[in-house]
């Protein structure tokens, strides 16, 4: 993009455009593309661009009104938006289906959530069998399936996301327009099971390991950063793969069913990461594993004023 005066020239064009023009001009100001990142610009001209006929910034909004993202947050405003959407477009009858079948409050908080198992006391380690459904499961694949990227670790001299032979899944990072109100509503599931808010946790993430691919021994908790990751959610999205099963070092040996989830506590008493929660993902030998992963911070992640009302 040449001078500023050229990109003014670009951004006053799409304004005045077409539905297509709104929502490109919506994710420049979603993402800090060309322009400042500004999200609630962006849910406005999404909601330009979805009265304007396109699906997919009623999408995105819809995703915004759920999670809070640039605006106040309406959980039932979200569905209704999302009831509407389905009676033309698949997906998002597939995602209402989801919703209708579990036991939500007016939030989207979860009334309720299946039992846990002690696997260590300490450090804690906890298993929940069947805390998605094997519908979700599903739907996650599927949801993550054209964003899966080759993964990258966070480097520790630079601080920057690269890639690494640590880690070498795919993965997909479902960011909050990314965030469909079934992610949503098991994000709202994982942070029950964490008994923190579900703001603390970083974007969940969907990866795909194949043949040959694993995780290396790791601990999540990153040294010396401020706001730790102090939890991690796993949960198994699919059976029928060789290998790949998760391992602490202090010996336990993890391969949950569809829908179980793997829950463990990366720092100890002082909030210092602990190293007795270093594990790996097991090279995959046959098939295809999938795992849903969320790192839960000690404090919101990505702060927004307007999140916090009715969270
Ligand atoms: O693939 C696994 O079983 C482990 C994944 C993991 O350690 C992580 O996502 O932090
Ligand atoms: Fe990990």
């Amino acid at each position: 993009m040449a001078d500023a005066g050229h990109l003014q020239d670009a951004i006053g064009m799409l304004e005045h455009g077409d539905a297509d023009d709104l929502f490109e001009l919506g994710v420049w100001f979603d993402s800090g593309r060309w322009v400042a990142q500004d999200r609630a610009h962006a849910r406005d001209l999404f909601g330009r661009a979805a009265d304007a006929g396109s699906p997919q910034a009623d999408t995105i909004l819809t995703n915004f009104l759920g999670n809070g993202t640039g605006g106040s947050r309406d959980w039932a405003a979200a569905v209704d938006r999302l009831r509407q959407r389905s009676a033309t477009d698949e997906r998002a009858a597939f995602e209402l289906d989801l919703i209708e079948q579990m036991d939500l409050d007016e939030n989207g908080n979860p009334t309720e959530i299946a039992m846990d198992q002690l696997l260590s006391a300490s450090p804690n380690i906890r298993l929940v069998p069947g805390l998605l459904t094997k519908g979700e499961c599903a739907y996650l694949a599927v949801a993550a399936g054209p964003y899966l990227q080759p993964a990258t670790v966070v480097d520790n001299l630079s601080g920057k996301a690269i890639r690494n032979p640590i880690r070498t899944s795919e993965t997909a990072v479902m960011t909050p327009p990314l965030e469909s109100l079934v992610i949503q509503a098991i994000n709202r599931r994982l942070a029950a099971a964490t008994e923190t808010n579900v703001y603390q946790g970083e974007p969940l993430q969907v990866l795909r390991y194949q043949p040959g691919q694993e995780y290396k021994p790791h601990i999540d908790a990153i040294p010396s950063l401020d706001n730790q990751r102090v939890w991690t959610a796993l949960v198994y999205l699919n059976d029928g793969y060789e290998g790949g099963e998760t391992q602490f070092v202090s010996g336990a040996f993890v391969r949950g069913q569809t829908g179980t989830a793997l829950i463990f506590r990366n720092v100890d008493d002082e909030g210092r990461p602990d190293k007795r929660t270093a594990h790996r993902g097991c090279p995959v030998t046959k098939g295809t594993k999938l795992l849903a992963s969320r790192w839960i911070r000690e404090r919101p992640f990505a702060p927004d004023p307007n999140q916090h009302a009715n969270a």
